[in-house]
């Protein structure tokens, strides 16, 4: 039987869950878009099997709708789709960055033999449009869902099963919880970026020195300054709630800095680098495009030519099968860090004894 997916908004997320589905046996992917503009470069992309302008043939055969439309717009589709005459048992769900309001949203509508799953993908990019659509965009994240109690459990499994195909790992969150964290580890961060790169540019109209001089810390902060204005300002007000105790929160911390210099207090400073250091390195990482690893060794390696070349030979020789490596940091004067990633606990014990036997420092 063919699953029918349908693609409300194919930007940036609504495209790479298109690439996702789309050529998979018994799916078949189809993409609303709310002008000819977007149709165009959405079937200029291929990124569905049919594009159309027309909300009720998006709807009508759909088994599963997904929302992808700035946050702001998601109420307006999900009440058009409660007039519809839906497919009996089909799911709507959305990938919006805000979960509570759209949970409430859905709450209040009939929504006949259709239900609504909350969703949202921990992943994303500052570009934006199906242009910067990509398979491998979700791979590994974690992808939010916000079930409400009353729907069936074979509905909440079937949805899982279709985002299987995204490589991500779902997690189940509560609407409101789910606001409160995302806003702290996403939301604010957006604000913050965009507030220092305001503040920069400012100085930089008096002395051009300041945007020629940026370096590595800067952008590295700042890449999420260049996130799409329409899709933050949405996020934003919608969760204005829990932004504002969250920014009195951030003024605090930087009146704690304040108070640091005016004070000279070194070991203060020092102690607020080492405690943000210390969390910040047990944060997950995540990578794409690969093979799933959770079989990681790290080693350091001095930055002789023909080293990596060596270690890789050494663990063919031995049958150990490596599923990536990687150079984590490379400088003149510092050894590098190696990344070793294995398929299973094995392989990788192996190359620990391995390793260690030849006198390397290896880490797990
Ligand atoms: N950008 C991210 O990193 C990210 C990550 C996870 C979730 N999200 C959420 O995903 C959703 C889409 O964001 P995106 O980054 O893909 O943005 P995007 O701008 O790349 O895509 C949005 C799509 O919605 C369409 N659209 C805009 N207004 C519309 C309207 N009124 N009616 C119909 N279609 C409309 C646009 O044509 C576009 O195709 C948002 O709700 C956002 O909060 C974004
Ligand atoms: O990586 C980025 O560029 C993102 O902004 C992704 C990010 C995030 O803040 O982590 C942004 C918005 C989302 O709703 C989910 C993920």
């Amino acid at each position: 039987m063919t699953m029918h997916i349908s693609i409300f908004g194919v930007g940036l997320i609504g495209g790479s869950l298109a690439l996702c589905f789309k050529g998979k046996p018994g799916i078949t992917v189809t993409g609303y878009a709310h002008t000819q503009e977007y149709a165009d470069q959405v079937t200029a992309k291929s990124v569905v099997d049919k594009v159309t302008l027309s909300v009720e043939e998006a709807a009508q055969d759909a088994d599963v709708i997904f929302l992808c439309v700035p946050v702001g717009s998601l109420e307006t589709y999900i009440k058009r789709l409660s007039e519809l005459p839906l497919k009996p048992g089909c799911i709507i769900t959305d990938v919006g960055s805000t979960k509570a309001s759209i949970a409430e949203c859905a709450a209040q509508l009939t929504l006949k033999e259709a239900c609504f799953i909350g969703g949202h993908p921990m992943a994303g990019s500052e570009r934006s449009g199906v242009g910067a659509a990509s398979t491998v965009l979700f791979e590994n994240a974690y992808y939010v869902l916000t079930p409400p109690d009353q729907v069936p459990q074979e509905k909440l499994d079937t949805l899982v099963e279709l985002l299987a195909h995204t490589r991500a790992h779902i997690v189940k969150v509560e609407p409101r919880l789910h606001d409160e964290i995302v806003g702290a580890i996403s939301h604010l961060p957006h604000v913050i970026a965009v507030a220092l790169v305001n503040q920069i540019s400012s100085y930089n109209e008096e002395n051009p020195l300041y945007r020629t001089l940026a370096a590595g810390g800067f952008r590295d902060i700042t890449r999420i300054a260049s996130s799409d204005p329409v899709v933050w300002r949405d996020i934003l007000l919608n969760n204005r709630n829990v932004m504002l105790p969250l920014l009195r929160d951030w003024n605090e911390g930087i009146q704690r800095f304040m108070d640091m210099l005016e004070n000279q207090d070194g070991p203060a400073i020092e102690e607020a680098f080492r405690r943000a250091g210390e969390f910040r390195s047990v944060l997950p990482e995540r990578r794409k495009g690969m093979i799933v690893s959770r079989y990681d060794l790290y080693l350091d390696v001095p930055d002789h030519p023909g080293i990596i070349g060596r270690i890789a030979t050494d663990l063919g020789t031995n049958r150990i099968n490596l599923s990536n490596m990687q150079i984590i940091e490379s400088r003149e004067d510092v050894p590098g860090v190696m990344r070793l990633s294995f398929r299973n606990e094995m392989e990788q014990e192996r190359a620990k004894e391995l390793l260690i036997s030849q006198g390397h420092s290896v880490y797990q």
